[in-house]
C-alpha cells in the first residue's frame, strides 16, 4: 500500500472515531494479499488501492458505529466474500471471536490464509450455506451477533441470521440506502422470525459520503422450526418481500 493509500485509510477511520495507527501494517499485508489473490481468482470486483481501502477497509469498520458488537463472545459474518467486514473488524477488535461464514469455498480458502498471516487468532473461516447452518444445533442460537455487508434484502437476511442468534443477539446489516418497502418487509420478516427491528441508522461512507445503512435487529423471542427455510428459498421468495 502506498503512503496515500494508508493516509487515506487513516482519514477514512478516523471520520469513524477510531484510530488505525497500530493495524496499518496488517492492513497493508492484507491489501497484498487481496491483490495478488485477485490476479489468480477473481475474489472481489473491487482491485484499486483506493476502492479497497475505502470500499473494503472503511466500509467495513462502519459496521462499528453504534458499539453493537462489543462484548460479544461470538459473531458471525453472514457472507463474507473475501472476510469482508470480518477481517478488518477482526484486526480492530482481536477480543472478539469472528466466523467468517461463505458458502464458496476458495473465498474462504482465502480468508482463512489472510487470517493464518496476519497472526489473526480470533478468526474461524466456516465454509458452508447460512440455512444449513441455521438447522444445524451446532450452529442454530449459537452467535451473540450475525454481521454482515452485501448480501441480500432484509427479509432474506432476517431469516438467515435469526435462526443463528442467541435470544438477545443482534443482526448488524450493512447496507446501502435502504426503501420503505424493504424496510417494511424486513420489519415484517423479523417479527415473524422472533426479532424486531431496532435501529435504522443512516450515515455516509468517510470521504465518499456514500449512503450507507446500518440496520439493527435484535432477536426478542424464538425463531419458530420451520425456519430458515430450505437453500436457496429464503432468497427466491423473500418473506413479505415481493417487490424485488
Ligand atoms: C456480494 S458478496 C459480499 C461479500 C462481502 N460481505 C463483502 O461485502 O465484500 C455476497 C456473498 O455472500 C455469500 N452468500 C450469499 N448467500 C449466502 C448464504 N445463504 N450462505 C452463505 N453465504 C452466502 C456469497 O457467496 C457471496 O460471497
Amino acid at each position: 500500500m502506498t503512503p496515500e493509500g494508508e493516509a487515506l485509510l487513516r482519514r477514512g477511520a478516523a471520520e469513524l472515531g477510531l484510530q488505525v495507527d497500530a493495524q496499518i501494517p496488517a492492513f497493508v499485508q492484507l491489501m497484498a494479499l487481496l491483490q495478488e489473490a485477485n490476479r489468480k481468482v477473481n475474489l472481489t470486483a473491487l482491485k484499486t488501492e483506493t476502492d479497497i481501502v475505502l470500499k473494503h477497509f472503511v466500509d467495513s469498520l462502519s459496521c462499528l458505529r453504534g458499539e453493537h458488537l462489543d462484548g460479544a463472545q461470538q459473531v458471525l459474518d453472514l457472507g463474507t466474500g473475501a472476510g469482508f467486514p470480518a477481517l478488518p473488524l477482526a484486526l480492530l477488535r482481536p477480543e472478539i471471536p469472528f466466523v467468517p461464514l461463505d458458502s464458496i469455498r476458495k473465498k474462504i480458502d482465502f480468508v482463512r490464509a489472510a487470517a493464518e498471516a496476519l497472526g489473526l487468532n480470533n478468526v474461524q473461516p466456516q465454509v458452508g450455506r447460512a440455512e444449513t447452518l441455521g438447522r444445524d444445533p451446532a450452529h442454530r442460537e449459537s452467535y451473540d451477533r450475525v454481521v454482515c455487508r452485501a448480501v441480500a434484502a432484509l427479509p432474506v437476511l432476517a431469516e438467515l441470521a435469526l435462526p443463528l442468534l442467541k435470544p438477545g443477539g443482534r443482526l448488524v446489516a450493512q447496507k446501502g440506502p435502504i426503501s420503505e418497502e424493504e424496510l417494511q418487509a424486513g420489519r415484517r420478516a423479523a417479527g415473524e422470525l422472533g426479532g424486531r427491528v431496532t435501529e435504522v441508522d443512516a450515515f455516509t461512507l468517510p470521504v465518499l459520503g456514500d449512503a450507507r445503512t446500518l440496520i439493527v435487529v435484535e432477536k426478542v423471542g424464538r425463531t419458530p422450526k420451520k425456519y430458515p427455510r430450505r437453500e436457496g428459498v429464503p432468497a427466491a421468495q423473500p418473506l413479505f418481500w415481493a417487490a424485488r
